[in-house]
């Protein structure tokens, strides 16, 4: 049976969890805080992990990297409030199989648990399988592979090529390069298709058949990210209990994708450099040197010569990185191809969720020309998988989107008074929604973090500020409208 830890300080939602998951016959183990959440795995590796990314005594991020230096494969995924989104595209970075936003539903819960749950398990066949060069059949660990990077990656269908100029100009890169054995920089924003384009370079490279292996570097912690990318042997340092195979071998005659090549350190790097120049490297506390066939590319959300400038990469590797380059533009700054990838993500979850849904309002299309995709083309996926649940018609209404995406437009352009500054600082949901709020009107934020705040004190209002009424005619769960009205306060104090 598989096991499931739940992270969440809330323990109604737990609960509530745990009863559901059970049903469905998984195994549920649960955690009020950070602290017994790290306790419980030092004595048990769970199947998969859901964990709220505001607890009381530990921020998401931090839990994530700790859960991540212990166990580097365990699937994780982060609960966030959708206001969220900038730090769900952050934990994502650091490694997150997914994140899913609240208020939660089951079917979405459902569906993104055992895709992970798939995931991990295709990816422990995968490095079952993998070659041992050194001959010798002692058990071998297998490398970290993050959250969505599957290997031979040849699912047509999945991967879509728009008309747009943009998408254009990114295929027409991708054939000029793909045929060659040049080393490619991906240069991109969290969530715009740079491993995307990477597996597309592979399917249209002589390596096809070989194998595309993916590591990202944001997630690996310095102290091992030696041995995830070149290997170890044996004892060659404490909890060095068996030989291991690193990411380069297991790549070798095919393709590896470094994600976020600039987290790397300088150690690491110096060893990066070795294999770049001489298609050389050895296990960590090995003596000898193994032949690599594996062709590079490396993606990065900074400019890569930004990190040179700054000290963090090393210019010399940089350079022997630097043969093509392709840049992804963010999302927002391709409004055409929304729409097409919109639709592609729909035909998906149809697919994923048996279900019939066939078009977009045309209130829909314009949101989404519209919003700022701050996590691109995943967040763009994540909405649609949320809104193909909640809609039972034929088309996706702008009613089943989240707040902050429907409303959108309002929150930019709506202009209100600005209200006088106070400097008492409420402590009660009445106290806050008497208080005159001094939030910058100018900036995005500030817009709307208040326009939020006048349909959150509107619907307080209605229901004589009863707030789980309010929570329920929000559409939102009470903790996130705890949150909510917290934050409130912390940027009336700034
Ligand atoms: N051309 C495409 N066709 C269909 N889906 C796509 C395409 N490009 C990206 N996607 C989807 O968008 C999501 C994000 O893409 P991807 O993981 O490649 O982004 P990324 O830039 O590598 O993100 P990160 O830097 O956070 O790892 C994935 O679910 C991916 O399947």
């Amino acid at each position: 049976m598989q096991t499931i830890l739940i992270i969440d300080d809330d323990r109604d939602m737990c609960l509530l969890l745990k009863r559901f998951l059970t049903r469905h016959g998984y195994e549920v183990l649960e955690a009020y805080n950070g602290k017994k959440s790290l306790e419980l795995l030092e004595t048990v590796e769970p199947s998969l992990v859901m964990c709220d990314f505001r607890l009381e005594d530990m921020e998401g991020n931090v839990l994530l990297g700790k859960i991540k230096e212990r166990y580097p494969h365990l699937p994780v995924i982060i609960i966030t409030g959708y206001s969220d989104i900038k730090i769900a595209v952050e934990v994502m970075k650091m490694g997150a199989y997914d994140y899913i936003t609240k208020p939660l539903f089951p079917d979405e819960i459902l569906v993104t648990i055992k895709k992970a749950l798939e995931s991990a398990s295709l990816e422990e066949e995968r490095t079952q399988a993998a070659p041992v060069s050194s001959g010798n059949d002692e058990k071998v660990e297998r490398p970290v592979v993050a959250k969505e990077k599957t290997p031979n990656i040849t699912v047509s269908g999945d991967y879509i090529f728009g008309d747009t100029p943009v998408f254009r100009q990114i295929l027409q890169q991708i054939d000029l390069v793909a045929p060659t054995n040049y080393t490619v920089i991906i240069h991109g924003e969290s969530g715009s298709g740079k491993e995307a384009v990477a597996q597309e370079i592979h399917k249209r490279s002589k390596r096809k058949s070989k194998p595309f292996v993916a590591i990202d570097c944001g997630a690996l912690s310095k102290e091992l990210a030696g041995s995830e990318l070149f290997g170890h042997e044996k004892g060659s340092f404490t909890g060095a209990l068996n030989q291991k195979v690193g990411s380069f071998e297991l790549a070798n005659t095919g393709t590896i994708f470094l994600d976020e090549v600039a987290n790397l350190s300088y150690d690491i790097q110096v060893s990066l450099l070795r294999v770049v120049q001489e298609r050389k490297m050895r296990r960590v506390g090995g003596v000898k040197d193994i032949e690599l066939d594996v062709r590079i590319i490396i993606a990065s959300n900074e400019r890569l010569w930004d990190a040179v400038r700054k000290g963090k990469f090393r210019e010399d590797l940089y350079h022997r990185f630097n043969e093509f380059s392709i840049d992804i533009p963010p999302l927002r700054q391709r409004p055409d191809d929304v729409m097409l990838f919109a639709n592609h993500f729909l035909h998906q979850t149809n697919q994923e969720l048996g279900k019939n849904i066939k078009r977009f309002s045309n209130e829909v299309e314009n949101i989404f020309r519209t919003y700022v995709w701050y996590g691109n083309l995943r967040e763009l996926r994540n909405v649609i998988k949320r809104a193909t649940l909640l809609s039972d018609g034929e088309e996706i209404e702008a009613s089943s989107l989240p707040f902050e995406i429907s409303h959108f437009n309002k929150l930019q352009f709506d202009k209100q008074p600005e209200p006088a500054a106070t400097n008492s600082i409420p402590t009660t949901i009445n106290e806050i929604a008497d208080t005159p709020r001094n939030v910058s009107e100018t900036t995005l934020k500030g817009a709307s973090i208040d326009a939020e705040y006048e349909m959150i004190l509107k619907a307080l209002k209605k229901v004589n500020f009863n707030k789980s009424k309010a929570a329920k005619l929000l559409n939102i769960d009470r903790k996130t409208l705890y949150n909510k009205m917290k934050q409130y306060q912390e940027f009336n104090n700034q």
